[in-house]
C-alpha cells in the first residue's frame, strides 16, 4: 500500500513539476510537495485535476509553441444558455465565472401598419417581409410625418432604420421633387444602407435615384447623382469638403430637402462630434438663407444617458421628440463576467530603489500570484463557442489583440476542430476596404462563423444573426459594452455575452462589483459646439459658402459668433463693407486658401500611412497610420495579419512601404522606444459645459504639446514563455506630432519630501501618471489607447519636469485632455484611493494599481509609495491654493 502511495506521490510530483515548469513557476521555492499543495490551496489554485491533465496534454503537444489546449473536446451544437453551464463545467472550472447577469426577454409591442401609408411604402415593407411595426417604429414614423424632429434611442437591431426609411419613402413617393440626405459616419454603413434601401424599393413606382456620394464615387456617378438623386447617402466629411463648398451644384437637392437622417448619432462625440455639429449648422444655414428649405431630422442612436440633448446640440434644434420605448422583441441574454484564474508565476521584480538617482535597475526573481493570460482564456472561449455551432464576435480593444486572439484561437482549433480553423478571421481598422467588405459578406453568408474584431464592428453593419459576443477587457464605456453586446441575439433568440477581465484596476473593479456594470447609468455623449477653435475653422468655410451676418447667423453659430468673426477679420480671413451700418454688415471670405474646408480635418485622422506589402504576392496587407507604423514595421519586425506571421524584410521610409514575407516564426518582436512630451503652451478650454465651479478647483492646465517618439531597438521574444532572447539596435527617424496635454505641477517641497524618504521621484511621477490613467475611463468615455501618461525611461536619466502629465495619443488631439482638466481633482482622489486600497507588496505595484498594460516603458521605474506621496501632495497644495 505504502509502495503504491509512494509511486502515486512520485507520479503526482512529476506532473506538478512539469506543470510548474511549463508555466514558468519555480519549484525551488517549495521544498516538499506538501508545501507546494498548501501554498496552491491558499491561492485557490490546484495543480491536480484539470490543470494536471492540461500539463500532461501540453507535454504531448510539445510541438506547439503554447502550453494551452482547449479542454473540452465535445463539439455538440449548444444553445447560448446551455453554453454557460458547459463552460462552468469545462474551461471555467477554475472558478472564472464571477457573475451571471440574466437579462430577461422583452416581449414585442406590435402594431398594424398604418392604413394611410401609400401603396409604395406598403410594398417596400412587404419587400423586406415586414408585416407589422414595432411600437417605437410606429411612434417615430408618425412624429416624423407630422414634421417633428425625432431621435430614436432603442437597442441594437431594434429596427431603427425603418424609423427613418418609412417617413422618407412616404414623403418622397408623394412629392416627386422632395429629397432626403442620409449621413453615416462610415462608408461601410452607407453601403449597408444602400443595399437595404435598394431591396425595399424594388417595386417602387416613384423614381428615387438612390445613391452614395462619397470618396469612392466616380466623377461620372457624382455628376449623375447631383442631377438626379432624390435620396443621397453621404458622410459629414463629404458634406464639409465636397458638397457645401459647391452647394450651387446641389441646388435641386438642397431646395427640396425634406429630411436629414443621422444614423449612429452616438458616433458623433468628442472632436468629431464637435466638427459635425458645426457642419450641420452650416448646412441648415445654407438651406434656410439660400434655398428656403427647412428639413426635419431623424437621429438614430445607441442608448446613452442623454440622446435627446445630444441630438439637439448636434444639429442645434430647439425641439426634439425622443422615442425610446423599445417595441422590438428580444430574447433572453446571459451576461457572464469571467476572471482568468489566479496562478503562480515567476517574475522578475525590480528591487526597492534606494536613492533618487537610482533608476531601480537591480532585479530579482520571485513567485507571485498572477492571473493567467486573459488573451488565452479569451481564445479558449472563442474556440469553444464556435465549436458548438454558435456564431460569435470576439471584441478586442486593439488591432494587435485582435490578431493575437485569432492566432491563438486558430491554434486551439487546429488541435480540436481543424475543419473550423478557416471559419474564423479578424476584422479591424487598417485592413483594406475590399477585405473588410469580403469578411462582412462571408460572415453574413455563414462561410465565417466567428470574427475577432475591434470596435470597427461595433457600429451597426448587418452581419446577420450572432449568438455570442465576447469582450476582452472593458471597452472604455458602459454604453460601448452594451452596444457591442447588443450585436448578439436578434429578435427572440437567446444570446450570451462574456466579458473577460484583464488584470487592470477597471476590469477587476467590475469583476468585484458587477452591479456597477449592470445597475449604473450609462454615460452621456458630450459635444461642445461652442469650441472656439472649431467654430473659427468652420466660420471661414461658412463665409465662403455664403457671407456671414452677425444679425442672422447667431441663431446658427451661437453667442461666440461676434468674437470669432472679429478674430478672423484680424487674421485676414474675413472682410466687410465698413460703410454699412454695423448690424447690417455682411462678412465675406478673403483668405488665401481657395477651399478652406480642405485645411480642416474633422476626424483628427492621419492621412500619411505606411503600406505593408506581402513581397511574394505583391499584395497590400494593411495601411498603418504614420504615428503607429514604427511600432509594427521595421526591418526584422514580426508582423501579424489574419493569424499569419510575416517577417518585415525592408522598410522604405521615403515611399512609406514595408515589404514583408510570410514566415513561420516562434517569436514575436517588441520595439524599445521612448516618448518625450514637450508642453508648448496656449490654454485650451474644452468642453465649456464641464468647467463648472464644482469641478474646476484644480491647478491643472490643458495645453498644446509636442509628442516625440524615438525608436532605438527591438527585442525578439519567444511566443509561449515571453522570454526575451535577442536585442537588436534600430535606426529609425523619430516621429513627432502636435497634440494636447493636461498636467499639474508637483511642488518642489513634495519632491524634497520624497527624496528624504530615499524614494525615486521619477519612479513616483511615473507611477502617479499610470494610476491617474487607470482611473480616467471611470469618468470619461474613452478607449484606453486614447490617452497616455508621461513615462520614465529606464535607460535615460535626463531631468524630468516635476509634473504629472496625461496626453492625447491621437495626432492633433481629440479634446480628451481638455475634458479631463476640470475633473483633475476627482481623478487624483480616485487614483489615491486606488493606490491606498491595493494591497500588493513591493515598490513596483501591480497591474491593479500603478502598472499599465500600455506603458511605453514596460512598467519599469515605478514607485507606488512615492506616487501616493506625490498625489497627496498635489491634492493638499491645490486645496490650500483654493482655500
Ligand atoms: N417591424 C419589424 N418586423 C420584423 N422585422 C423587422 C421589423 N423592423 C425591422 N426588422 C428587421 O430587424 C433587423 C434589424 O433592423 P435594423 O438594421 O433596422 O436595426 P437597427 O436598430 O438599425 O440596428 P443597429 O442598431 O445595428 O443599427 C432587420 O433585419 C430588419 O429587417
Amino acid at each position: 500500500m505504502k509502495k503504491r502511495d509512494n509511486a502515486f506521490r512520485t507520479t503526482l510530483l512529476g506532473i506538478v513539476k512539469l506543470f510548474m515548469c511549463e508555466n514558468g513557476y519555480e519549484m525551488a521555492k517549495f521544498p516538499s510537495l506538501e508545501d507546494l499543495l498548501v501554498f496552491m490551496k491558499e491561492c485557490g489554485t490546484t495543480a491536480s485535476g484539470t490543470e494536471a491533465k492540461q500539463a500532461k496534454r501540453s507535454r504531448s503537444a510539445a510541438s506547439s509553441s503554447h502550453s494551452f489546449e482547449a479542454r473540452c473536446h465535445d463539439t455538440n451544437p449548444l444553445l447560448p444558455e446551455e453554453m454557460v453551464e458547459h463552460l462552468r463545467r469545462g474551461i471555467g472550472s477554475r472558478g472564472q465565472v464571477m457573475h451571471v447577469e440574466e437579462i430577461s426577454a422583452r416581449i414585442a409591442n406590435i402594431v398594424e401598419i398604418p392604413n394611410e401609408l401609400s401603396e409604395n411604402t406598403k410594398s417596400a415593407l412587404k419587400c423586406i417581409g415586414v408585416t407589422r411595426l414595432y411600437g417605437h417604429q410606429a411612434e417615430s414614423i408618425q412624429a416624423s410625418l407630422a414634421g417633428k424632429n425625432v431621435v430614436v434611442a432603442t437597442m441594437t437591431s431594434s429596427g431603427k432604420s425603418l424609423c427613418y426609411n418609412i417617413p422618407v419613402l412616404e414623403v418622397l413617393s408623394q412629392n416627386l421633387l422632395a429629397c432626403a440626405l442620409y449621413l453615416f459616419p462610415t462608408k461601410a454603413l452607407a453601403q449597408d444602407q444602400l443595399r437595404s434601401l435598394l431591396a425595399m424599393t424594388k417595386g417602387f413606382d416613384a423614381g428615387l435615384n438612390i445613391g452614395i456620394y462619397d470618396g469612392d464615387t466616380s466623377q461620372a456617378d457624382r455628376m449623375w447623382l447631383r442631377d438626379n438623386a432624390r435620396l443621397l447617402i453621404t458622410n459629414p466629411d463629404m458634406l464639409h469638403m465636397s458638397i457645401m463648398p459647391f452647394h450651387g451644384q446641389f441646388r435641386r437637392i438642397l431646395s427640396n430637402l425634406r429630411f436629414i437622417i443621422i444614423d449612429e448619432a452616438h458616433a458623433y462625440k468628442g472632436v468629431f462630434g464637435c466638427h459635425t455639429a458645426l457642419i450641420l449648422r452650416r448646412l441648415r444655414r445654407l438651406c434656410s438663407h439660400v434655398y428656403g428649405s427647412d428639413p426635419s431630422f431623424v437621429f438614430c442612436t445607441a442608448t446613452s444617458a442623454n440622446p435627446r440633448e445630444h441630438a439637439m446640440v448636434l444639429a442645434n434644434l430647439p425641439t426634439m421628440e425622443l422615442i425610446q420605448n423599445d417595441g422590438s422583441p428580444s430574447g433572453p441574454k446571459l451576461f457572464v463576467l469571467w476572471n482568468p484564474p489566479l496562478c503562480l508565476k515567476t517574475v522578475q521584480v525590480a528591487m526597492r530603489t534606494t536613492s533618487s538617482t537610482d533608476t531601480g535597475k537591480s532585479a530579482d526573481k520571485n513567485v507571485i500570484l498572477k492571473r493567467s493570460s486573459p488573451i488565452l482564456e479569451f481564445s479558449c472561449l472563442f474556440a469553444e463557442i464556435v465549436q458548438h455551432g454558435l456564431r460569435c464576435i470576439a471584441f478586442c480593444k486593439s488591432r494587435k489583440l485582435c490578431e493575437l486572439v485569432l492566432c491563438y484561437t486558430r491554434e486551439i482549433l487546429q488541435g480540436t476542430a481543424p475543419h473550423l480553423v478557416n471559419s474564423i478571421c479578424a476584422y479591424r481598422a487598417g485592413y483594406i476596404a475590399e477585405d473588410r467588405r469580403r469578411i462582412e459578406s462571408e460572415f453574413f453568408g455563414g462561410n465565417i462563423c466567428g470574427v475577432a474584431a475591434t470596435n470597427a464592428l461595433e457600429l451597426g453593419i448587418d452581419v446577420g444573426h450572432i449568438d455570442v459576443t465576447l469582450h476582452l477587457g472593458f471597452p472604455g464605456s458602459i454604453a460601448s459594452l452594451w452596444q457591442q453586446a447588443g450585436r448578439s441575439g436578434r429578435r427572440e433568440k437567446p444570446s450570451l455575452a462574456v466579458y473577460v477581465a484583464f488584470e487592470g484596476p477597471l476590469d477587476q473593479y467590475f469583476m468585484k462589483f458587477p452591479q456597477k456594470l449592470f445597475r449604473s447609468p450609462i454615460e452621456c455623449c458630450h459635444i461642445d459646439a461652442q469650441n472656439k477653435q472649431v467654430l473659427e475653422q468652420h466660420l471661414v468655410c461658412a463665409a465662403l459658402e455664403h457671407p456671414l451676418s452677425l444679425l442672422h447667423d447667431e441663431n446658427y453659430f451661437g453667442p461666440g459668433l461676434k468674437n470669432a468673426v472679429m478674430t478672423l477679420k484680424n487674421k485676414g480671413c474675413l472682410s466687410t463693407d465698413p460703410s454699412r451700418d454695423s448690424s447690417a454688415r455682411i462678412w465675406s471670405y478673403i483668405g488665401y486658401e481657395k477651399l478652406p474646408s480642405h485645411a480642416v480635418s474633422i476626424r483628427a485622422i492621419e492621412t500619411e500611412r505606411y503600406k505593408v506589402i506581402n513581397k511574394q504576392k505583391n499584395e497590400v496587407l494593411e495601411e498603418i497610420e504614420e504615428s503607429k507604423a514604427f511600432f509594427q514595421v521595421y526591418e526584422g519586425a514580426v508582423y501579424m495579419h489574419q493569424a499569419k506571421t510575416y517577417l518585415v524584410k525592408h522598410l522604405d521610409i521615403s515611399s512609406k512601404i514595408a515589404l514583408c514575407q510570410e514566415a513561420d516564426l516562434k517569436y514575436y518582436t517588441k520595439t524599445r522606444d521612448y516618448t518625450d512630451i514637450h508642453v508648448i503652451g496656449g490654454d485650451i478650454a474644452y468642453p465649456a459645459r464641464n468647467s463648472s465651479t464644482q469641478f474646476s478647483k484644480t491647478t491643472a492646465h490643458t495645453n498644446t504639446c509636442k509628442v516625440t517618439t524615438t525608436w532605438f531597438g527591438f527585442r525578439r521574444i519567444w511566443k509561449g514563455s515571453n522570454q526575451v532572447f535577442d536585442t537588436v539596435e534600430l535606426s529609425l527617424p523619430s516621429y513627432s506630432y502636435e497634440s494636447q496635454a493636461v498636467w499639474v505641477r508637483v511642488p518642489q517641497s513634495i519632491k524634497t519630501a520624497v527624496e528624504i524618504k530615499k524614494f525615486s521621484f521619477r519612479a513616483g511621477l511615473h507611477a502617479a501618471g499610470h494610476a491617474l490613467l487607470n482611473v480616467v475611463p471611470l469618468y470619461i468615455i474613452c478607449n484606453s489607447s486614447d490617452m497616455g501618461s508621461e513615462c520614465a525611461n529606464p535607460h535615460d536619466s535626463r531631468y524630468v519636469p516635476e509634473r504629472i502629465l496625461l496626453y492625447d495619443q491621437h495626432p492633433g488631439g481629440t479634446g480628451i485632455s481638455a475634458q479631463v482638466q476640470p475633473l483633475f481633482t476627482k481623478l487624483l482622489n480616485a487614483a489615491l484611493e486606488l493606490l491606498t486600497s491595493c494591497r500588493c507588496l513591493g515598490d513596483a505595484g501591480c497591474p491593479n494599481c500603478v502598472q499599465n498594460l500600455a506603458c511605453h516603458e514596460y512598467n519599469e521605474v515605478l514607485h507606488k509609495d512615492a506616487a501616493m506621496m506625490i498625489i497627496k501632495g498635489v491634492l493638499d497644495a491645490d486645496e490650500s491654493s483654493f482655500g
